[in-house]
């Protein structure tokens, strides 16, 4: 380890942190602690979300774009109040816990009689009322619907309460929600937050319940809870109580009649100090032996955002249908609770294909589903194009000559998602590459906006210099014609400043530009959007053109610089390399696909000569007999088994290049590298039942060079597995995968904060990341062998360059 490294990290993260008093990108000082108590988010993409955990407790929030704030806020709660003949004979917080505020409550339900299910963007949550003789079961949903881009924008959440009565007798049930004016977070108590009820009513449908305004200088938002009236339900509210107190008048107030008083008239304002809270209450009675349905909903509306830096407004993508002005939440609450019924139809017709298929284990149906959390839950935003910005503004100051940038990004709205929430970097392109399967095959517009936006930056530059934490070189911010590692801080302002990284100058990194192009074909192949592949095309020529800087030698093969110039920025590569060098020989097959496709025949040309002297060089240099070599370095290390070999192979393989003209990798040299991998750093690592280590010594020991080749990368793994079913190791692809799936979420408790790394005892990094969407790739090598995968586009479909 080089301690000026280490220096270099800790000067800079004072400064930032101490001196200018600002968040870090990368808080090495401050990492999350590990709470093993999560469940799944509510909200739908980019709006924010809040993650209630397993236990129902509202416990994880991110409404400020990017920022999360790790809070369980006990006043949060739904209770139950049950009435026989008049009288009340049973009231109880849904909850275990025994807090020290609000004690004129009955909590400590006994968890034994409490049940939670998971299938993002779905949670059930089922309490056997003890003693009761009434069962409820409270269904969690999120408009998280594929393919939709409007109520999948949407800030809202939805609770169906089921209600079973198991009795001889009729029983009036009353659902009550609290929620407390605030995040739990200091500014709760800034003074100034006020509540108010309201009704909403639209084709005849009303909803009511209690808005809770929450007045902060910066992002202010209002919340909103929130009951369908419908005939024999009735919904009743407090508009404030004071959830720091005892909660003796609430709980009086319900326990005399099942019943809230619903004072009209708004709240005064909170104090400087004084911390409120509402609740709204829906009953119905449920006849002997029969049940019933109460229907809740959260909504926030957080329309206009501010970064850290503050210096642009954002409009979140769900104002296009519900406006800028802060007053959209009872609209959102009443659409909520008119349309879940449509989303769930819709989420199950996504679903059941997968849930129903007998073949596959459940294992892969919930790590399939329940890893999609991170699409909304990785500090996700999704903007609008502001209405007075122009088609050129939007190109950057080079002009990037994207024809279709402007319309797409006007009708799509631009996307962005953190690397992860403890790594604060929107879109990490090299990350990205792996998660991007879950975002193409789900919201393929907003991964071809992401890609405008990442076209945009590649034009572009930032010519200020800075001096760069591993290695201390100074360097400008980014240099033209090279992807960025990232789009941006949302401590800063992203898309306004990229490459919020500063551990290497990822300028000259070798995956990203390689990335790009990938992408790129692997869309087209995807959607078939031939005018994204006409725009995108002069970029990739220009990516390109950067990247064969780094074939030094005019072999064909590009060579890793010395230090650890990828994705895996910890981990050095000298010379040729396994993964970068198959990852360039993939693009360079792509590069030669689009232009035949495009009808460009020089560059066709230019491109197939460099890959069969590529090819060439590659088995030279890094075939062995069983595997690819790390690097060609010849150090001690240079023959480790890398579990990310075959990431070129991969890509093909999910857009069908991987036979005939289009065979870069021999493919009995693919199967034997699999099954090396297989049988090294899967069964060899852990038993076999942690997925695969990232680099193994041929002796069956892990490489410990460096942090990162001791290290199990979760996305890695779903993409070898991925590539392993598409080479027909299904079998194994599955065992592979499994070990990973079982690791985080089931023995290590980390459920819906899937991390990017463990290894085999102790350690695990960064919680919450967005690698691990990858398992989507896994589904398309699943869908192509079953032959459902879309066909690949029609060259004719493109038009000819005139
Ligand atoms: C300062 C230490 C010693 C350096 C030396 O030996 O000279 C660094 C050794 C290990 C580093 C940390 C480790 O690499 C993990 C983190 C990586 C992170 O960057 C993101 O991580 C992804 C890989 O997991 C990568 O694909 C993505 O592009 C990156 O944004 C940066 C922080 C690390 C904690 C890193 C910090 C420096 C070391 C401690």
């Amino acid at each position: 380890m080089d301690v000026m490294n280490v220096y270099r990290y800790f000067r800079w993260w004072f400064k930032k942190t101490r001196i200018e008093k600002k968040p870090a990108f990368i808080d090495l000082l401050c990492a999350v602690p590990l709470q093993q108590i999560y469940g799944c988010p509510l909200g739908g993409i980019g709006g924010g979300t809040i993650t209630r955990g397993w236990r129902g407790e509202f416990c994880r929030w991110q409404l400020n774009p990017g920022v999360y704030h790790y809070e369980t806020v006990i006043a949060n709660q739904f209770t139950v109040c049950l009435r026989c003949k008049g009288q009340t004979v049973y009231q109880q917080v849904l909850s275990m816990e025994r807090p020290s505020t609000l004690q004129g409550w009955n909590w400590g339900y006994c968890g034994h009689y409490a049940f939670y299910h998971a299938l993002y963007p779905r949670a059930w949550m089922v309490y056997e009322l003890p003693g009761q003789n009434v069962v409820l079961t409270c269904r969690q949903v999120s408009p998280v619907i594929p393919h939709d881009y409007k109520d999948s924008s949407l800030p809202v959440g939805v609770f169906i309460w089921e209600v079973e009565n198991g009795r001889d007798e009729d029983v009036e049930v009353s659902i009550m929600f609290s929620l407390q004016n605030g995040m739990g977070t200091k500014e709760d108590r800034i003074g100034g937050h006020w509540n108010e009820p309201f009704t909403f009513e639209r084709d005849g449908e009303r909803v009511a319940g209690v808005l809770l305004h929450h007045c902060t200088p910066v992002n202010p938002f209002t919340l909103a809870i929130s009951a369908r009236e419908k005939a024999g339900t009735e919904v009743t509210h407090l508009t404030s109580f004071n959830p720091t107190g005892l909660g003796r008048e609430v709980w009086q107030d319900l326990l005399q009649d099942g019943r809230l008083d619903s004072p009209t008239g708004k709240s005064s304002l909170t104090e400087k100090g004084e911390v409120t809270a509402a609740v709204v209450c829906a009953t119905c009675r449920v006849p002997a032996r029969e049940h019933r349905t109460l229907e809740l909903a959260l909504a926030w509306d957080m329309p206009c955002v501010h970064f850290g830096s503050k210096e642009k407004l954002h409009f979140r993508r769900y104002t296009r249908f519900f406006g800028s002005g802060g007053d959209a939440a009872p609209a959102l609450s009443h659409h909520a609770l008119m349309h879940y019924k449509e989303w769930e139809r819709k989420i199950e017709a996504w679903q059941n294909p997968v849930l129903e298929n007998s073949q596959l284990p459940s294992w892969y149906k919930s790590a399939l589903f329940n890893e999609l959390y991170f699409m909304t839950d990785g500090g996700t935003i999704w903007m609008e194009v502001p209405p007075d910005c122009s088609a050129k503004d939007l190109q950057g100051p080079a002009g990037a000559g994207l024809s279709h940038l402007f319309p797409f990004l006007r009708e799509y709205g631009r996307f962005a998602y953190l690397e992860g929430q403890e790594y604060r970097m929107y879109n990490t392109y090299d990350v990205h590459f792996y998660a991007s399967f879950a975002l193409v095959m789900l919201w393929p517009k907003l991964q071809i906006s992401l890609q405008y936006d990442i076209a945009v930056t590649v034009v572009n530059e930032d010519v200020q210099l800075r001096q760069y934490l591993m290695g201390g070189q100074t360097a400008q911010v980014k240099l033209k014609n090279v992807v960025p590692h990232d789009i941006g801080d949302p401590g800063d302002e992203p898309w306004q400043r990229v490459n919020a990284y500063l551990m290497h100058d990822t300028a000259d990194w070798k995956d990203l530009n390689l990335k790009f192009v990938l992408q790129v074909y692997r869309d087209y192949y995807l959607t078939h959007d031939s005018l994204y592949l006409r725009d995108m095309w002069p970029v990739c020529q220009a990516v390109m053109e950067s990247e064969l800087k780094f074939d030094t030698d005019n072999d064909g093969l590009i060579e890793n610089g010395g230090f650890a110039d990828q994705t895996y920025d910890a981990w050095v590569v000298h010379g040729a390399s396994a993964y970068c060098g198959g990852l360039w020989l993939a693009a360079v097959c792509m590069m030669c696909k689009m232009a035949e496709v495009l009808g460009d025949a020089e560059i066709q040309q230019k491109y197939t000569d460099i890959l069969s002297k590529g090819k060439e060089a590659f088995e030279r240099m890094l075939w062995n007999g069983k595997y690819y070599n790390y690097d060609s370095s010849g150090s001690h290390t240079s023959s480790s088994i890398m579990s990310d070999q075959c990431a070129g192979q991969w890509f093909l393989g999910a857009c069908g290049m991987d036979q005939g003209e289009f065979e870069v990798f021999p493919k009995s040299h693919i199967l034997s590298a699999l099954r090396t991998i297989f049988e090294k750093n899967v069964l060899g690592f852990a038993g076999g039942t942690m997925g695969a280590v990232n680099g193994m010594r041929p002796d069956g020991v892990p490489d410990t060079s460096s942090v990162q080749s001791n290290e199990v990368w979760i996305g890695v793994v779903y993409a070898l597995a991925a590539t392993m079913i598409q080479e027909g190791m299904v079998e194994e692809g599955f065992r592979t995968a499994e070990g990973c799936y079982r690791t985080v979420w089931e023995r290590l408790g980390m459920a819906f904060q899937t991390p990017e790394a463990y290894r085999e005892k102790k350690v695990y990094r960064s919680l919450a990341y967005m690698r691990p969407l990858s398992i989507w790739s896994m589904q398309l090598a699943l869908e192509r062998r079953a032959g459902w995968a879309p066909p690949p586009p029609q060259p004719s479909q493109v038009p000819v360059n005139p």
